[in-house]
């Protein structure tokens, strides 16, 4: 019964053949000397030796016959094992070592891993026919997505790759072409076209220029009017090649008056409107440049490069704190001047004084965003009132009303002469700030002030508050200390108190109940004088400039009525 069982092991469990019959030897050996230890022991045996030699002559059958597998295999056919022997007092124990043979893992026979396997089958050459099939098999086999949308990539590249080159290649060949995206440039004119053009009096024209697809150009967010800068552009005639320079100002045509035609003019205040602005051009009949470019059309297309700057204003303490809010179209939307700290110097005041469209530039700087903070007294040499449109003469109006700047017009022709004089020109001052050692003067300033104010209402809660509750305060004031009187403080002018509970709604009531009506109507010394117009004016009011040098510095003598009011090159700017 046992032999039946290791027997048939090895097929059930896929061993080959080789080690099936090895392991059918050791076992059937390892059976024997069981077996014929079972015999030799009567006990075994149920006490008779006669049935123990019986069944050794059975069982001892595979050994009488060792031919080979076959003979062994036909013998111990399953079917033999039918014959029942007579049953035992118990079952034979197991010999260790045919368990660990029986317990040892069992792996699938793989003939494939088999590295020892060798084969000589000869495989025949396939034929035409065979490796046409096989061909079209391979055709007819789904292909991936990948692999069918291939060739349409490869084109796709092919043809963006050939548009990149055409466009790289032809960039700077073809100068019609509009790559920059800038609004403007320092370096190289950009086109812009005439997008209105207005007469505004026999000799002056109001030119609007816009930025060619300036919707595009838009996107770089570019800030072109400051009023920490004065700048103006150079405009070329393509045709004789000259460049003469214009002063842009902050505005743009917003519609046209049905009635008077004239333009309705508003302010350059967001990223979004820049990109436009106007140039007023006075045309001089001897004047090559100034005719043609009074003669263009609408659309006509100008190439403009810029902005050259021509007057930086100098560091202010004042510039690190809000900036003064721009002018607006109307008066009461104009807002009022930020609290500016009172430990900082007071900005600088201006005087300005022009000729003709020599005006411009001080108009592009009390128009853009960011005007300068201090006060401008400004005095316009023009030979007819009509060389001014009424629109600026009315936001020059509304500056003068919140306190900005004061408008002298001195109208001069032919018949009236009416030009500057020594009694219009003032005496500079020294300048608020000249650098670190008035901040810290002003330190000073600002810890007195504190201390006086500490005082004051120190002063007031003991006169309002019982007797019998005195209060020690001037203990917390240091002895030394000098208090200055509040009518003293040079500050005090400027700053509107803080402490005022009524706030003003826009510019205009900021001056005219809060600084006017303490008297600060008055004009304020100038520190610094701009100078702009002909070349005689200039002369005559300052003396020539010379700019003849690398650094383009200007070295010309100073002369006429500034300097005899004391005027130096320290404290002037001649833009010619
Ligand atoms: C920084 C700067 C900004 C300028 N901004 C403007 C501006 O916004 N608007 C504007 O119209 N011009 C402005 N100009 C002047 C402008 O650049 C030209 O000089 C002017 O248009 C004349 O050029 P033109 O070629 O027609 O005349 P030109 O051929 O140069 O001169 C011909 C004749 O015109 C007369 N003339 C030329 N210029 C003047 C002048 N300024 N005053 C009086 N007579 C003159 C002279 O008699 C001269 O002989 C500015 C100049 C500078 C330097």
């Amino acid at each position: 019964m046992h032999q039946f069982r290791l027997l048939t092991r090895p097929s059930v469990v896929g061993l080959n053949s080789k080690v099936s019959l090895n392991l059918y030897l050791r076992v059937n050996a390892l059976r024997f000397k069981s077996d014929s230890n079972t015999t030799d022991n009567p006990e075994n045996n149920g006490g008779n030796p006669d049935e123990g030699s019986e069944k050794t002559k059975d069982s001892n059958l595979p050994i009488n016959r060792p031919e080979g597998f076959h003979d062994l295999t036909e013998k111990f056919n399953p079917d033999l094992s039918s014959k029942v022997s007579k049953p035992s007092s118990g079952l034979p124990a197991m010999d260790p070592l045919l368990q660990t043979l029986m317990t040892k893992t069992k792996t699938e026979y793989n003939p494939v891993t088999n590295k020892q396997q060798e084969g000589y089958e000869f495989k025949a050459p396939k034929s035409p026919k065979q490796l046409y099939k096989e061909k079209l098999a391979e055709k007819a086999r789904p292909k991936s997505k990948l692999y069918k949308m291939l060739p349409s990539l490869l084109i796709c590249g092919g043809l963006c790759w050939g548009i990149f080159t055409y466009k790289y290649m032809t960039k700077d060949s073809n100068p019609n072409i509009d790559n920059d995206s800038e609004l403007l440039r320092e370096d190289k004119f950009l086109p812009y076209m005439v997008s209105f053009k207005h007469k505004i009096n026999d000799d002056h024209y109001l030119i609007e220029l816009t930025r060619k697809n300036r919707a595009e150009k838009l996107i770089h967010n570019e800030q072109l009017f400051n009023g920490e800068r004065l700048w103006s552009i150079e405009i070329m005639q393509p045709d004789i090649n000259i460049v003469r320079n214009y002063t842009p100002l902050p505005m743009y045509v917003a519609g046209i008056d049905p009635n008077t035609k004239e333009p309705h003019l508003r302010l350059v205040k967001e990223l979004e409107e820049e990109g436009k602005f106007i140039l007023i051009v006075k045309r001089y009949n001897e004047g090559e440049f100034s005719r043609w470019l009074t003669n263009r059309n609408l659309l006509d297309e100008i190439k403009i490069r810029g902005p050259i700057v021509e007057y930086k204003m100098p560091f202010h303490p004042l510039n690190r704190y809000e900036e003064r809010p721009q002018m607006s179209n109307t008066l009461s939307s104009i807002k009022p001047d930020p609290t500016w700290p009172e430990n900082i110097p007071k900005p600088e005041n201006y005087v300005f004084y022009g000729a003709g469209t020599g005006i411009l530039p001080v108009l592009q700087l009390i128009y853009s965003p960011n005007p300068p903070r201090g006060f401008i007294d400004i005095w316009y040499s023009l030979k007819d009132e009509s060389e001014l449109l009424p629109q600026i003469k009315t936001l020059n109006f509304f500056a003068e009303k919140c306190g900005r700047v004061k408008f002298h017009y001195l109208l001069s022709n032919d018949k009236n002469p009416n030009h500057l004089n020594k009694s219009n020109i003032g005496n500079p001052t020294l300048p608020y700030f000249t650098g670190g050692w008035d901040l810290r003067m002003s330190e000073e300033v600002f810890k007195e002030k504190l201390l006086r104010e500490k005082k004051a209402e120190i002063q007031r809660q003991m006169e309002t508050a019982n007797s019998s509750t005195p209060i020690a305060v001037e203990s917390s004031i240091p002895k030394d200390t000098v208090i200055i009187d509040s009518t003293t403080d040079a500050q005090s002018n400027y700053i509107q108190p803080s402490d005022s509970k009524i706030k003003p709604e826009n510019a205009y009531q900021q001056w005219t109940f809060f600084r006017k009506a303490r008297g600060d109507s008055t004009t304020p010394p100038p520190s610094f004088a701009f100078i702009c117009g002909p070349e005689k004016y200039i002369a005559d009011v300052s003396g020539k400039p010379d700019l003849n040098n690398l650094e383009k510095k200007d070295n010309g003598p100073i002369g006429g009525l500034l300097k005899d009011k004391g005027w130096d090159l320290s404290n002037i700017k001649r833009l010619q």
